[in-house]
């Protein structure tokens, strides 16, 4: 049987039939919202277990202390944060499911609460209140994406890949040699954290130049109606139309004294300068692909200057602007390699627009009343799990668009 269901939908159909749903965690950034949710299977019985061990989940209990194994799937969707509405309706399509969650600071009996990051988290607290009824029980933005970060890299297989001459290289990440690393995150806008250990960390940059700068300026340029549309106009696109190059500029040679080959992009959009021509001259596709390059390559060169700073040798990169796009990874791959000559390495996320609502997820094991251990059984259940889904090609690591983790849920 097929252990993955719907996973990462843009409109989830709220009809779908599902086995409960107990937890749900919402990242709401400046362009998507993300949604994390657990199902129980259908089918599942509840096991009661108090060893130290056992053989279906090594290493998850603790001493004789009595755990519920709530055995089921953790789902992701995403939304427009511009389409809150449909967000709103989804969850409340789920909410006579959900389990009636308690704040630990305001176990008030009569409120559901779920775990939220993201600015939106404030920004439209009141809003959630008024239209479901829901309370949204704040997390960190930054401590969730570490935290989410840490648990992909530490328990998922073959989370982590690199992107060199158009192909992916999964890469085992060895649990006693990940820390320090330079977390990039691509959003509406970058982040740049510095992650020393579990909730060790320091945000030590940022760039305002980021994902929501190539969907709003892109949108302008090209008048496309969706990212997607946009991420595939510039797939067809020629930056070399509007681009300046150094060829361009030194006759068609390379100024190979500092370096620089005559392809290399001198001035992004430079040629515009002098083509006497308007945006409608331009075809939009070339456009794309130029505003893709730029964007993508000034991030690679800011988070090799960060990396450069603090000595890291490894940059992993997150966030939904990377959406698993070839030409961004290797732009912002090409960029790392280029100006570390070779030093530092950019690796991606399988799971790159999730970390943030996976932190705040886990953040119920933190505090809510009924002490799921969620990091740790997801931990070893995902990595039983994943040997045995059929849908999971281990030849070049791919996942159907489609994919929901199978997982359990320990409650005390
Ligand atoms: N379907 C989509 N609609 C809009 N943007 C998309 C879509 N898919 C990918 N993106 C890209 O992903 C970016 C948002 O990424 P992400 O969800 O990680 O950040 P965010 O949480 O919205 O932003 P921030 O953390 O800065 O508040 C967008 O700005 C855009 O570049
Ligand atoms: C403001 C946040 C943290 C919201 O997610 C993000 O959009 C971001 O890191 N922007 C870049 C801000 C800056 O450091 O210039």
């Amino acid at each position: 049987m097929d252990q993955r269901q719907t996973a990462i939908v843009d409109n989830p159909d709220p009809s779908q039939s599902l086995g409960q749903i107990s937890h749900l965690a919402l990242d709401i950034g400046g362009s998507l919202i993300k949604v994390v949710y657990f199902s129980r299977n259908r089918d599942s019985s509840v096991d009661h277990k108090g060893e130290s061990s056992s053989n279906d989940n090594p290493g998850v209990f603790n001493g004789n202390r009595k755990h519920t194994v709530l055995k089921g799937k953790l789902h992701f969707a995403k939304f427009e944060t511009s389409k809150i509405n449909d967000c709103l309706e989804f969850i409340s399509s789920k909410k006579h499911h959900l389990g009636g969650f308690q704040h630990h600071e305001n176990p008030a009996k009569d409120k559901k609460f779920i775990k939220a990051t993201g600015g939106g988290a404030y920004k439209f607290a009141e809003l959630f209140k008024e239209k479901l009824g829901i309370g949204l029980d704040k997390e960190d933005e930054m401590d969730c994406l570490v935290a989410g970060a840490n648990f992909l890299l530490k328990a998922v297989p073959r989370e982590v890949y690199t992107y060199v001459d158009g192909h992916k290289e999964f890469l085992q990440i060895d649990h006693n040699d990940l820390y320090p690393y330079l977390l990039v995150n691509i959003g509406s806008g970058v982040s740049m954290i510095k992650v020393d250990g579990d909730g060790k960390f320091e945000r030590v940059s940022g760039t305002n130049v980021g994902g929501g700068t190539f969907w709003g300026l892109g949108r302008l340029l090209t008048r496309c109606k969706s990212f997607d549309e946009l991420l595939e106009l510039s797939h067809r696109g020629n930056n070399r139309v509007i681009d300046m190059l150094v060829g361009d500029i030194y006759g068609g040679t390379d100024y190979s004294k500092i370096g620089l080959s005559s392809t290399t992009i001198a001035s992004s959009f430079g040629k515009a300068i002098s083509d006497n021509k308007e945006i409608d001259d331009y075809k939009p596709e070339d456009v794309a692909r130029s505003l893709l390059r730029m964007i993508s390559n000034n991030i690679g060169q800011i988070s090799y200057l960060n990396a450069l700073r603090f000595g890291l040798k490894r940059i992993f990169f997150g966030g939904f602007f990377i959406q698993g796009h070839p030409y961004t990874m290797d732009t912002i791959s090409v960029a790392v390699h280029f100006w570390s000559k070779g030093e530092a390495k950019a690796m991606f996320l399988r799971h790159e627009g999730f970390l943030g609502v996976l932190g705040a997820f886990m953040s119920y094991a933190k505090h809510s009343l009924d002490d799921s251990v969620v990091n740790q059984s997801m931990q070893s259940l995902v990595n039983g799990s994943y040997a045995s889904d059929t849908n999971y090609n281990p030849q070049n690591g791919d996942w159907s668009d489609n994919e929901s983790i199978p997982c359990s849920l320990y409650t005390a």
